[in-house]
């Protein structure tokens, strides 16, 4: 049955609702950024730049890096954002405007997120790389789709148990980065850890400027449990929906994050464009060794 009109929905010129592009201007490699101003900063790298298009907060660039197609597109902050970035990605790919049916054949998609976080681990240095071999999603967004069988249930479980958070109405979940982008961004330069994703950027990370928290012990709580060989290491605000909403996909996603603040020694980056540069560096020859 086609795709009602309000439900997929597509501009006067063909292109998809928010980002505006149509199914061509998408490469199958796609980079994640959550600020717009950092799709310049990694197309810069580019040997040629394609298309630019935009629309609100969502900016892409397409063009060839040594001889890749690579898409990068700013996400905005937000599990909010990445619901629709990645259900509207998923479409470019896997929906034909024309008929708005699904296509039978399916295109697996490799999504990247080059972002930028918090640790809540003392020992982890500002400016250095953590990638997220599990999100957990302190956020709701997977709560609202079928997804428990891309969801780490054991990781889950254990996790619950561990904050005993239900009082306060807060149920996480867990989700795996796909094994092989994980292998394929490892490297000695980048600490593997658990990232905790959370709606929001002061009091759902424990921030306080001037209204009082009500979980006490938050980063305590999240910095204690650990699973397998990982602890929790960092906060942010989009890799526990991207993890889920690209496996319910059939997509293979990772985020790679530059630690901007260390919330336990209270320090902040001096020099975060800098570092953010190394990491799209860092990303990019990983992607043009390994894919
Ligand atoms: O730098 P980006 O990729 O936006 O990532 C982090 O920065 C934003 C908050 O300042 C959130 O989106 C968080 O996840
Ligand atoms: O502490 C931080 C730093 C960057 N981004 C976040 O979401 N949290």
């Amino acid at each position: 049955m086609p795709i009602g009109d309000s439900e997929l929905i597509l501009n006067p010129d063909g292109s998809i609702y928010h980002l505006n592009l149509l199914p061509e201007d998408i490469a199958t490699t796609i980079i994640t950024v959550g600020d717009p101003n950092r799709v310049r900063q990694v197309s810069k790298f580019f040997d040629s730049i394609e298309l630019q298009k935009e629309k609100r907060e969502f900016i892409t660039h397409t063009g060839h890096y040594q001889g890749k197609r690579i898409s990068v597109i700013s996400t905005g902050i937000g599990t909010d954002n990445i619901d629709i970035v990645f259900n509207e990605l998923d479409a470019l790919a896997n929906i034909d405007f024309k008929t708005r049916e699904v296509k039978e054949k399916k295109i697996p998609l490799d999504i990247i997120r080059i972002g930028t976080s918090g640790a809540i681990q003392p020992d982890i240095p500002i400016d250095s790389f953590v990638l997220s071999a599990s999100g957990i999603g302190l956020d709701s967004l997977l709560h609202f789709y079928d997804a428990g069988q891309v969801r780490n249930l054991e990781m889950e479980k254990k996790l619950n148990d561990h904050l005993g958070w239900k009082q306060y109405n807060i149920t996480p979940y867990a989700v795996d980065a796909d094994e092989n982008l994980v292998e394929i961004f490892s490297s000695n330069r980048i600490q593997l850890g658990i990232t905790a994703t959370n709606s929001g950027f002061y009091g759902p990370q424990g921030r306080t400027l001037r209204l009082p928290l009500r979980i006490p012990d938050f980063h305590d709580k999240l910095a204690s449990f650990s699973f397998g060989k990982h602890p929790i290491t960092n906060l942010e605000m989009e890799t526990s929906s991207m993890y889920g909403l690209a496996k319910l996909h059939g997509h293979r996603s990772v985020s790679l994050n530059v630690i901007l603040a260390n919330r336990p020694t209270r320090e902040f980056s001096k020099q975060g464009y800098k570092s953010i540069d190394n990491l799209i560096e860092y990303a990019l020859e990983k992607l043009i060794a390994n894919t």
